[in-house]
C-alpha cells in the first residue's frame, strides 16, 4: 500500500530499494505450555532449525574463508551439540516450545560456560549468536545482524550501535531509516560517515515488512512506502539537480565576503579519509579514534597498531588540520576492556577523559602512538579530550600530553554545559576548544541522545543551544584562541551559517555534507550569519529559530 511516513532527514540523499532489517539482538520466546500431542512436531521443528542453521554457518564459513571460517565451523558444531540437543528435546517433552526450549537450553549450557574459565567464558558470545539465530529461525523473524544480502538495500533497524559500523558493506546499504536515534545517534553519524541517506526517529519503522520497497529523502525526513514509478522517477530528478547544483561548489569554507571557516571532516579512521579528501575536506575536524577499538572491544590495540592508523589519517593532509580525540569510551560507545558493566546511568558515569583519567597508561599509550605518528610530517596535529567538565580536567589532560612529548596543540571539546559557562577558564589550561554539540545537547536538555522520542530536545536548532555555543565562542574569541564545533549541528547547512556568525571558526562534519555546508556559507556575509544567529537566539523554540534565521537569509 502507498504511504508516505515522516520521520527526521539526518543524511542528504535520495534512496530508493528494498528494505532489509537489522535483525534484533535478543529474542525470548514466550514460555506456553504445548499440548503432549504437539511435542513431536515441535521436536522436528527445532531438530530442522539446529541443522539449517548449522548449514548456513557453514556455507558462510566456506564463503568467507580464514580465520572467520574457523569460527563460523566452530559455531556450526556448538548448534550441533548433542548435550544441548538432548536438553532441548527433555524440555520439549515436558511441555516447551521449540523455541523455548531452545532458548532455555542455551541458557543452561551459557552458565556453565560462563563459569568456566576465562577461554571458555569468552565464546559466551559465540553461543548468544547461534541461540538467537536459531530462535529467530524457529519464530519467523529476520536473523539477528547485519542483513545477508547480495543484492542491495536499504537498512531498517530500531538502531545503530557504533560495533555495527564493522560490519556493514558500503557497497550494499542504500541507506538507512530507523526507529529510534535522535539527529545526533550513531545510526546518524555512521550514515553522514558513509554517505547514504538516511531518516531516523521514524514511529512504526521497524513494522516495515520485509522486502517493501521505499524511496528514502534524507533531506525531508519522509520515507515513501511503495512509491509510483512517477514518484521514484521525480525523486530521482530532484536528487540529481541537488547534485548538480553542489558539484560547481568547491574550495575553502567562505562566506560570500571572504570570511574563511574552515571545513573539515569526521572521520573513524584511515577507511573514511579517501571521502574527505573526494569532498574537498580541508582537514580533519574529529578524528573518533574509539571506532579504532570497536573491532576487539576486549583489549587496547597496541602503540604500534595504532601508530599505523594514526599515520595514514595524518600523511593524507600533509599541510591541514588533523584534529585527534582520544579515547571516547563508555555509555554510547562502550569498550569492554575500559567501561564499566554496571553503572545505573552510563551517560552520567565514568566516560570519555574521565575514563581515561582513571587508566592513565591507556591514555599515554596513545599520546605515544600519535606524537611517533606526526613525527617528520607537516600536518598541524591538534590533540582533544572528550568530555572536560572542568578546568582540573583540562590542566590534567594537558600534563598528560606534555608528558607524553606531544608536538600538538592541547584543546578541549565543550560537551557538558559547564565546560561552555565556564569556557573561560578551560582556555587557561588548553589552546582551542571544539563543541560537540551531540552530547552538549544531551546534557543540556536530560535528553538521552540514543531515544528517538526525544528527537525534538536533541534538536541543535534549541535556543538554549545556540547560547552556550555562543558563550564558548565568546571566550575563545577574548582568549585569541580557536573554538570550531565538531558535533552533527555542523553539518545543517543554514545552522552552519548561523554556528558561523556565532562565531565559531571552524565546521567539521561528515564528509557528504561538506559540499551542502559550503555551497550556503557562500551565499551569505558574515554579517548576514550573524543577525541570523541573533534572530535565532531570540527564539523560543528550535522550529521559531530555525524560521527566524531563514526569514533572515532569505530577505524576507
Ligand atoms: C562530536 C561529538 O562526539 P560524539 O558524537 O562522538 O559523542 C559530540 O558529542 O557532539
Ligand atoms: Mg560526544
Amino acid at each position: 500500500m502507498q504511504k508516505t511516513l515522516r520521520g527526521v532527514g539526518v543524511s542528504h540523499g535520495v534512496a530508493i530499494g528494498q528494505v532489509r532489517h537489522m535483525g534484533t539482538a535478543v529474542l525470548e520466546p514466550t514460555a506456553v505450555q504445548i499440548p503432549a500431542e504437539e511435542a513431536e512436531r515441535e521436536q522436528a521443528r527445532a531438530r530442522q532449525a539446529v541443522d539449517a542453521v548449522a548449514a548456513d554457518l557453514i556455507a558462510r564459513g566456506n564463503l568467507a574463508g580464514g580465520e572467520a571460517q574457523a569460527v563460523l565451523e566452530a559455531q556450526a558444531l556448538m548448534a550441533q551439540d548433542p548435550e544441548l540437543a538432548a536438553d532441548v528435546a527433555r524440555r520439549i517433552v515436558v511441555g516447551s516450545s521449540a523455541e523455548r526450549a531452545v532458548y532455555d537450553a542455551f541458557a543452561a549450557y551459557r552458565a556453565l560456560l560462563a563459569s568456566a574459565g576465562e577461554y571458555l567464558a569468552g565464546r559466551v558470545a559465540d553461543l548468544d549468536d547461534v541461540r538467537n539465530r536459531i530462535v529467530a529461525r524457529l519464530m519467523g523473524v529476520p536473523m539477528p545482524g547485519v542483513p545477508d544480502s547480495d543484492e542491495p538495500y536499504v537498512l531498517l533497524a530500531r538502531d545503530l550501535a557504533p560495533a555495527d559500523t564493522a560490519l556493514l558493506d558500503p557497497a550494499l546499504v542504500l541507506g538507512f531509516v530507523t526507529e529510534e536515534g535522535g539527529p545526533t545517534s550513531h545510526s546518524a553519524i555512521l550514515a553522514r560517515a558513509m554517505g547514504v541517506p538516511a531518516v531516523v526517529a521514524l514511529p512504526g519503522a521497524t513494522e516495515l515488512a520485509e522486502g517493501t520497497t521505499v524511496a528514502v529523502d534524507g533531506s525531508s525526513g519522509e520515507v515513501l512506502v511503495e512509491p509510483s514509478a512517477e514518484q521514484q522517477q521525480e525523486l530521482r530528478r530532484v536528487a540529481a539537480e541537488r547534485k548538480a547544483a553542489l558539484a560547481g561548489s568547491s574550495g575553502p569554507g567562505r562566506t560570500s565576503d571572504g570570511h574563511l571557516v574552515p571545513l573539515l571532516a569526521n572521520v573513524g579512521g584511515p577507511a573514511d579519509v579517501p571521502a574527505a579528501v573526494a569532498a574537498g575536506a580541508e582537514g580533519v575536524g574529529l578524528f573518533r579514534t574509539e571506532f579504532l577499538f570497536l573491532d576487539d572491544s576486549a583489549k587496547a590495540p597496541s602503540e604500534d597498531t595504532q601508530l599505523a592508523a594514526y599515520r595514514q589519517v595524518l600523511e593524507a593532509f600533509p599541510e591541514g588540520r588533523v584534529v585527534v580525540r582520544v579515547l571516547d569510551a563508555g555509555a554510547d560507545k562502550p569498550l569492554d576492556f575500559l567501561t564499566p558493566a554496571d553503572e545505573p546511568n552510563p551517560a552520567l558515569g565514568v566516560r570519555g577523559l574521565r575514563t581515561l583519567l582513571d587508566h592513565p597508561e591507556v591514555l599515554a599509550t596513545q599520546l605515544r602512538a600519535l606524537a611517533r605518528a606526526a613525527e617528520g610530517l607537516p600536518v598541524h596535529l591538534e590533540v582533544m579530550a572528550p568530555m572536560v567538565a572542568d578546568r582540573a580536567d583540562a590542566r590534567a589532560f594537558a600534563d598528560a600530553c606534555r608528558e607524553a612529548g606531544l608536538h600538538a596543540k592541547f584543546g578541549a571539546m565543550v560537551e557538558i554545559p559547564s565546560a561552555a559557562l565556564r569556557a573561560r577558564s578551560i582556555l587557561a589550561e588548553v589552546e582551542f576548544l571544539s563543541l560537540g554539540t551531540n552530547d552538549l545537547a544531551q546534557y543540556t536538555f536530560a535528553a538521552d541522545r540514543q531515544v528517538g522520542a526525544l528527537a525534538r530536545l536533541q534538536d541543535p536548532w534549541q535556543p538554549a543551544l545556540l547560547d552556550l555555543v555562543a558563550a564558548a565562542a565568546e571566550a575563545a574569541r577574548a582568549a585569541g584562541k580557536s573554538c570550531g564545533v565538531c558535533g552533527e549541528a555542523a553539518s545543517d547547512p543554514l545552522l552552519a551559517c548561523v554556528l558561523a556568525g556565532l562565531g565559531v571558526t571552524s565546521l567539521s562534519m561528515g564528509s557528504a555534507s561538506i559540499p551542502y555546508v559550503r555551497a550556503m556559507l557562500a551565499k551569505f556575509t558574515l554579517d548576514q550569519c550573524r543577525r541570523a544567529a541573533e534572530a535565532a537566539r531570540a527564539a523560543d523554540s528550535a522550529e521559531g529559530a530555525r524560521a527566524a534565521a531563514q526569514q533572515v537569509l532569505s530577505g524576507e
